[in-house]
């Protein structure tokens, strides 16, 4: 469509030239998601020593069946230093130090003990080694745990906590300032008076952006006024500012003249893409500026191809939307000159668009589980044919 961008050759001028922000160190109490920045070894070998995986004794597998004379005791963080001998058994309780000498650990729900006289009264261990953990079972010392651009993930972080590692290295988080603009807009939680509606928006992509790593800023909401929105945007701090509605061409739309009045570089405005054909980006200064329409579906959907693989991107993680190819359940018309995002659901394996696409249907994007990406000129599809989706349902998956 003349005069609009493609959706492809304007995500790839967004991300030209951009690379992960620097590293910080953060406490692994404290990192649940974040990014690692190097990899990291292990400075310990776990377990480090041979050790027992159940309460009862240890033996010598030759020994079996006993009986046995025990010699002492070996509990967790206090082991035995003797050595066991033949027809000897030492006590030992789950994760204690496996002595010298023993090989194999006999339940204690096998043995019957009287005074210093252990005997076997069950079957007992199936084989030599039985109920150790062996040492470097898990890891050995200098083994990579996690490596540059893996999520700290809980169990990641137990890992490395095992290994070592009371901090890591990761990638700073991206910052973003929030600016939704508009007269009619009320906080969330506030019932809107006449003529006015909430700013449902600013949570929403403050959802998004967080769900993928982002650190978001939320100043509130902005009247339009030419002043009030300079000055909101030369107060954000941050890597990026994004802007939500008043990107159109109405007399109230003053985001692109605002940026230009603040001498903001424009990267492009408005796209061939449905829902959100006034999306535009720039660079105020040192921050990216996305500005995004103010349409809530929109917003959502240019937030999604844009703002999240710009995040991603700063924060080292893999940009790509996750996809999914499905059949179509119903027919499409064919599609116009904008690339189309149609929200849809997914019933027995198959995608279907909802039959109401207007892009202020919060409703209807709640409910979607897919966007079916129409191209621009497709001509119309049969039930059966094979369509890209974008899977909603996960999306920015911090565990
Ligand atoms: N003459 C033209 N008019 C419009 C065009 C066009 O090309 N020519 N484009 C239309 C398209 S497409 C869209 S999308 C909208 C986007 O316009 P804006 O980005 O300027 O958005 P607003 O006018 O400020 O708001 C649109 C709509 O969204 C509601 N809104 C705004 N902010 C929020 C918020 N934070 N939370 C919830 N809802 C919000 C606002 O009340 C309006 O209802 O322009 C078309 N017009
Ligand atoms: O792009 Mo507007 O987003 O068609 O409603």
């Amino acid at each position: 469509m003349a005069g609009l961008l493609d959706v492809d050759v304007a995500l790839a001028r967004l991300l030209d030239g951009e690379v992960s922000l620097p590293a910080e160190t953060v406490d692994l109490g404290a990192a649940r998601g974040r990014v690692l920045a190097g990899d990291l070894a292990a400075l310990l070998t776990q377990p480090p020593f041979a050790a027992s995986a159940m309460d009862g004794y240890a033996v010598r597998w030759d020994d079996l069946p006993g009986p046995w004379r025990v010699v002492g005791e070996s509990a967790a963080g206090r082991g035995w230093s003797g050595t066991v001998e033949a027809g000897e058994a030492l006590r030992i309780f789950t994760g204690a130090p496996l002595p010298v000498g023993a090989d194999t650990v006999v339940v204690q729900e096998e043995i019957e003990r009287s005074g210093d006289t252990a005997r076997l009264s069950g079957e007992g261990p199936p084989r030599l080694g039985a109920n150790i953990r062996r040492a470097a079972q898990d890891f050995s010392m200098g083994d990579v745990l996690a490596a540059t651009g893996e999520r700290l993930t809980p169990a990641r972080i137990g890992l490395l906590a095992a290994g070592g590692h009371g901090s890591a290295r990761v990638v700073q988080r991206p910052r973003v300032t929030l600016i939704a603009t508009g007269d009619e807009l009320v906080p969330p939680g506030t019932m809107p008076g006449a003529h006015q509606i909430v700013s449902s928006n600013g949570v929403m992509l403050r959802a998004l952006f967080e769900s993928v790593g982002g650190a978001v800023d939320d100043p509130g909401i902005v009247p339009d006024r030419r002043e009030a929105l300079a000055a909101a945007l030369s107060k954000a701090r941050g890597d990026v500012v994004v802007t939500i509605g008043g990107a159109s061409v109405g007399d109230h739309d003053l985001v692109v003249p605002v940026l230009r009045d603040l001498g903001a570089e424009m990267d492009f405005w408005k796209l061939a893409l449905r829902p959100g054909k006034p999306m535009l980006a720039g660079r105020l200064g040192s921050k990216r500026v996305i500005g995004l329409p103010g349409n809530p579906v929109s917003a959502y959907v240019c937030a999604l191809l844009f703002v999240v693989p710009l995040l991603c991107r700063m924060g080292g993680r893999a940009e790509g939307l996750p996809t999914r190819r499905l059949p179509l359940g119903s027919a499409l018309p064919a599609n116009g000159m904008r690339r189309d995002y149609m929200r849809g659901q997914v019933t027995d394996g198959r995608a279907d668009a909802f039959s109401s696409q207007d892009s202020a249907l919060l409703g209807r994007l709640a409910a979607a589980q897919v966007l079916i990406v129409r191209l621009p000129g497709a001509p119309a599809a049969e039930p059966g044919e094979i369509v890209d989706c974008i899977a909603l349902d996960s999306i920015g998956d911090v565990p």
